[in-house]
Formats: structure tokens, C-alpha cells, sequence
């Protein structure tokens, strides 16, 4: 390749390098970054897709691309953030995405240049080094054999060796490297739609079972439509669509921890399709997202649904106005803990949590704070009623662990495991094929863990305790 070519600089590149450096200077999700930018706008389809997926990639392996270069800089804490993040995309594009060398090189070359010119020699006999090192680096050459098939798991995955630990010891060597493997691909789309929809306009995908779902939607066609402006559909993993289905049941629900309302929609809308009569309200600890999730149900026209904001670690003081208004302490047919937790299995959609989690956080805050919040929901569930708890982590820690850990405490004495795929709903016309999905997730316990995989959907845990 002549040497004018590959030294004019790409633009998707550039862009890439501009949301990199904007999105940790604001602690802001490059992904939102770099749809926010005018540049990218200006880009065609195919070189914002290229700058996207740099964004994304080297959001995904940051900590990776920096151990292979922090191998062959000098100085590696003299290296100005602007010039890392240049070196980080030629990084990835020689370890992820297989660029040719001399390209990957040139390159990176002309991006360090563009923040430093007079580290672009740096550059240059850094990324010749990566280059050469990086078949190596994957295979986890020179590491003792017995952490060899770890250690190259993680980095192919580009994780932090603490979360590939981790993996293995949650899911098995397979299922580790099952989700390993699907790390650095594009999550398959799948939306939920609005049972007033009669006609689904054409974005693409299929029904695959599960009553008011289409998996595998055309993302372009998906947001031309209006669908999701309209709140006639809302875009859910199927694996947390088939969780908010099985704690859809009659009567009364608690839903605690219920963000923006995606499983809010989706109950409401299955319960619909069910007809279910239900009362729900749905509490998380932030006022706004309290506010968005009231405007999309009042844009859904869903009803019977009320929105509190508190912190469910003092469940009876969020409660009170509702236990005031009833002159008595409210209990709840259901309730349902879509708990806060580490997103381990959603990574692929969230390219920021594999490098921002810590240990620490994953494996010892998130399961206390859980296992608070559990308890704390137990107190309001009705006699013969259900606690339903979700997590879109693949972590033990945070699922198996948390339940059982439950199930030893006095709150737990009153509660025994059901299989989700036993959940009422699923015994409902139309959502018996559902149960099947379900069951291709369920251990011998009934408990419900899905897997990230290639072309498959996300990892989501989910229990069901049935008050004795
Ligand atoms: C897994 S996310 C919920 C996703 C949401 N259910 C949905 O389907 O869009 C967990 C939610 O728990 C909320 N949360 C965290 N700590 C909480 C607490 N102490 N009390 C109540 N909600 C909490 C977070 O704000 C977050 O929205």
C-alpha cells in the first residue's frame, strides 16, 4: 500500500478518538457519545458503523489493550490520556478486529500525531511491537500452563482476569467461554409490543413463541417506524422479556427496582394479553426515572399503575402513603425484585461494565445490598402470594447466592423455590411455548440463567419464591 494512502488519516477514526476521549472525560457511555456527535452525523452509514464499533470495542478490552502496550511503553504513566486512547484504537484493530498491520500501524500513527505530533515515533515503535506481539498475547504465551486456558479466555474476551475467575466459577469452563466468545459480538434486537397494536409495522424479526415479542428486529427499521416513540413497543432482551412474564400474575404487585419501566411495560402488556386484572406499582430509588417510566405508560395508555420513588432498604417508609391511604399495612400478590446488580450478562450491549465494575462491588456490595432488598420485599408478600427475583447478571454471587443465602434467614424460612417455568402465566393460552424457553435455562432447582452466546440473547437470572 503506497504511502499516501495509508497515511491520510480515516475520518471514522478520528470520530472514534473524539468520543473515546469525550466519553471518559464525562464519565458518559461512549455510545450515547458518539450518537451525540454532529461529525458522526456527517459520516456515511458505513464509517459511522466502523467508528462505532472502535468505540465500543475499545470501551469493551480497555484494560487489556493497556497491558499489551503498557509492555512496550517506557513510561507508560507519562502517556497523556488523548495519545493512550489513540494508541488503544490501532491496539484493538490489531488484537480484535484483524486489521492488516501496516494499516493498523499507519494508522494509529496519524492518530497519535493528530493529538501529539512528536509522539508519533513513539507511536510508531509501540504499534509495530503490538503487531508483532499480539497472536501471543492472545494465546497467553509464557503464563503458567495450568492459568494458560483462563488467562487466554479472558484476553480473548478482552475481560479483566478477576471477572474470568469469576465466569468460570459461576458457569463452568463452558459456559464461560460460551459467553467469552460472544463478548466482543452485536446482541441480537427484540422488542416487546403494545397489545393495542394491531398491525406491527415492518422492522424485521420474528415471533418466537412468546406472546407479544419479535426477536431479531432490524435495529434502522425498528427506530424509522415511530413504534418506540409511540410506546406501542419497547426494545428487551427475550431472556428479560420471558423474566417479566413469569412475575406477571393476577391481583396485586410490588415492583421494586423498576428503573425506566421496561418490565413494567412488559407485564402490563402480557397481563393484558393474559387478562389478568392487576394493581401494580412500581417503586425505584430515582425520581426521574420514576418520571420517564409514568410518561411512557400514560403514552402506552396502561393503567392501574402507580410510580413511587424511595429507597427500598426502608421499604415501610416508601410505603407509607399507600399503607396510609389503605389505614393498613399493604401485602402484595406479587412482588418482584428486579434487583440492581453488576449487568454481567448484558456486556455485550454495555460495552463500559467490564472495565468500571470492580471485584469488590460485584461479588461482595452488590449481593449484600440484593439480599437487603429481598428481605426487605418478603415482608410485603401476600400468604400463598410470590416473591419474584431477577438479576441480568451471570454472576453466582449475585443470583444462586444471594437465594440461598435468603432462604437460611428467617425471611426465608416462609419461602420455597418454584420453577419459573411453573410460574401461572405460562399455563395461560398462547404462553405455553413460552415455558419451553424458559426451561432451556432452568436447573434442576427451578432456577432460571440465561447465557450470553453468538446470535443468542443476554444473561438473565430469575427465581421464584412461593410464600408456604
Ligand atoms: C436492573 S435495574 C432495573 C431495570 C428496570 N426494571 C427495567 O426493566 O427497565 C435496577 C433498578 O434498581 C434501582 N435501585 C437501586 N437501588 C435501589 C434501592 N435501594 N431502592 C430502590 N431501587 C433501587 C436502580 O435505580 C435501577 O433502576
Amino acid at each position: 500500500m503506497g504511502d499516501a494512502l495509508v497515511s491520510r488519516l480515516a475520518p471514522a477514526r478520528s470520530v472514534a478518538l473524539a468520543a473515546l476521549v469525550e466519553s471518559e472525560r464525562a464519565g458518559a457511555y461512549v455510545r450515547e457519545v458518539l450518537d451525540g456527535m454532529p461529525r458522526a452525523r456527517k459520516l456515511d452509514a458505513r464509517d459511522r458503523g466502523f467508528a462505532m464499533r472502535l468505540a465500543l470495542g475499545v470501551t469493551a478490552t480497555t484494560g487489556a489493550l493497556d497491558e499489551l502496550l503498557d509492555a512496550y511503553l517506557a513510561r507508560p504513566q507519562k502517556v497523556s490520556a488523548r495519545v493512550r486512547t489513540a494508541l488503544r484504537i490501532a491496539a484493538f484493530e490489531l488484537v480484535y478486529l484483524g486489521t492488516a498491520a501496516e494499516v493498523a500501524v499507519s494508522q494509529g500513527v496519524e492518530l497519535v500525531r493528530s493529538q501529539a505530533k512528536s509522539a508519533a515515533g513513539l507511536a510508531n515503535a509501540v504499534l509495530r511491537r503490538v503487531a508483532d506481539a499480539a497472536a501471543g498475547y492472545l494465546a497467553a504465551d509464557g503464563v503458567d500452563a495450568d492459568r494458560r486456558p483462563l488467562v487466554s479466555m479472558a484476553r480473548r474476551a478482552g475481560l479483566p482476569l478477576w471477572l474470568g475467575e469469576a465466569l468460570v466459577r459461576s458457569l463452568g469452563a463452558e459456559g464461560a467461554s460460551q459467553l467469552a466468545h460472544a463478548q466482543l459480538m452485536a446482541a441480537p434486537l427484540a422488542v416487546q409490543v403494545n397489545p393495542r397494536v394491531r398491525t406491527t409495522p415492518a422492522i424485521g424479526g420474528d415471533p418466537c413463541g412468546l406472546p407479544g415479542a419479535l426477536a431479531g428486529v432490524d435495529g434502522p427499521r425498528l427506530v424509522a417506524s415511530g413504534i418506540l416513540d409511540a410506546a406501542d413497543a419497547v426494545v428487551s432482551d427475550l431472556n428479560a422479556q420471558l423474566v417479566a412474564t413469569a412475575a406477571t400474575r393476577p391481583g396485586t404487585c410490588l415492583e421494586i427496582g423498576a428503573g425506566r419501566g421496561t418490565k413494567t411495560f412488559m407485564m402490563a402488556a402480557q397481563a393484558a394479553r393474559a387478562g389478568y386484572a392487576r394493581d401494580h406499582v412500581a417503586l425505584d430509588l430515582h425520581e426521574r426515572k420514576c418520571t420517564l417510566n409514568r410518561e411512557r405508560l400514560e403514552l402506552a395508555a396502561m393503567e392501574r399503575i402507580e410510580t413511587v420513588a424511595g429507597d427500598a432498604r426502608d421499604l415501610d417508609g416508601v410505603l407509607a402513603a399507600i399503607d396510609g391511604r389503605a389505614s393498613e399495612r399493604v401485602l402484595f400478590d406479587t412482588v418482584f425484585v428486579d434487583a440492581p446488580c453488576s449487568g454481567t450478562g448484558t456486556m455485550r450491549r454495555h460495552p463500559e461494565i467490564p472495565w468500571r465494575l470492580s471485584a469488590r462491588e460485584a461479588l461482595r456490595d452488590l449481593p449484600e445490598l440484593q439480599l437487603e432488598l429481598l428481605r426487605q420485599a418478603s415482608g410485603r408478600v401476600q400468604s400463598d402470594g410470590e416473591l419474584i427475583y431477577a438479576t441480568c447478571s451471570v454472576l453466582e454471587a449475585e443470583n444462586d447466592a444471594v437465594i440461598d443465602a435468603f432462604l437460611a434467614g428467617p425471611e426465608g424460612s416462609r419461602f420455597c423455590v418454584r420453577p419459573v417455568s411453573d410460574a401461572a402465566i405460562f399455563h395461560e393460552e398462547g404462553f405455553q411455548g413460552a415455558a419451553a424457553l424458559i426451561r432451556r435455562w432452568e436447573s434442576e432447582r427451578g432456577l432460571f440463567q440465561s447465557v450470553p452466546a453468538p446470535q443468542a440473547y443476554d444473561g438473565h437470572f430469575c427465581a421464584r419464591l412461593v410464600r408456604i
